[in-house]
């Protein structure tokens, strides 16, 4: 059985890189491994939902409960997707998991009743949903400022033209999150955690050295 490795962060840290970057380093040094990436816009009817939520294209407005489910489905969807990938590769990297979603509707809530909606999500998705747990979560740390610019260099996202989605558009939710995911790590809800800074003196540290970095705690 592979190894689940859940690369988690705000939005426009620098993820699918590090993710894609850790899947080529593992298969030079010979071992299997493959890239799997929430939510599944397009591919599962909750990730169809989600793409449209994103782009504000959903008539009714979405609860943080509502949405905490779809995401949670968008995965349950693709459950046996995962566990098949599992099966077949020495390394699964998981390029966003249940910590997102944690982190991301916590932070619409926040305090005691976004801590609540966390613990939540975290008993559906490992328990009624049966997900399996990764053996190692790294969090991505960067500004938002540096976040931010990196999202406009983001190449056109399949559910929407817009520069910024919903979630990104909004710099206090983007910041609630950055705190949920220190909350989640010092926790170490749905640990083993390891933090990983993606910035030095204000600029991006070099793709290779946050692989590098990642590689060293597996
Ligand atoms: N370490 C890095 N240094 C410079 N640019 C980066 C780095 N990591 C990512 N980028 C660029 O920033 C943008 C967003 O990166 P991405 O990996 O898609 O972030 P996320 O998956 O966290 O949203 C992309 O254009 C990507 O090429
Ligand atoms: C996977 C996941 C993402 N999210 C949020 C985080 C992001 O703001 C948004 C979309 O995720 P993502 O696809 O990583 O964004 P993008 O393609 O724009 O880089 O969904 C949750 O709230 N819960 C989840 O379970």
């Amino acid at each position: 059985m592979g190894e689940l490795i859940a690369i988690e962060g705000a939005d426009g840290v620098g993820k699918n890189t590090a993710s894609r970057g850790l899947c080529a380093t593992l298969q030079a040094a010979g071992r299997t491994a493959t890239v799997l990436g929430f939510p599944r816009y397009g591919e599962t009817v909750a990730g169809v939902t989600i793409g449209k939520m994103l782009a504000g294209e959903l008539p009714v407005p979405v609860t943080p409960h509502a949405a905490a489910v779809l995401y949670a489905l968008d995965r349950f969807e693709w459950r046996d997707a995962l566990l098949e990938a599992q099966a077949t590769h020495d390394v699964v990297v998981l390029d966003r998991y249940i910590a997102s979603n944690m982190a991301y509707q916590g932070a619409k809530l926040g305090g005691d009743e976004g801590r609540a909606l966390m613990d939540w999500i975290l008993a559906l998705e490992t328990g009624q949903f049966a997900l399996p747990r990764p053996r190692l979560s790294i969090y991505l740390d960067t500004p938002w400022d540096l976040a931010r610019a990196l999202i406009l260099q983001k190449a056109q996202r399949s559910y929407t033209d817009r520069s910024f989605d919903e979630y990104e558009a909004d710099i206090a939710l983007q910041q609630r999150v950055r705190g949920n995911y220190e909350t989640i790590v010092a926790a170490d809800l749905l640990g083993p955690w390891k933090v990983v800074r993606a910035s030095e003196d204000g600029a991006m540290r070099a793709p290779e050295a946050i692989v590098a970095e990642i590689l060293s705690y597996i």
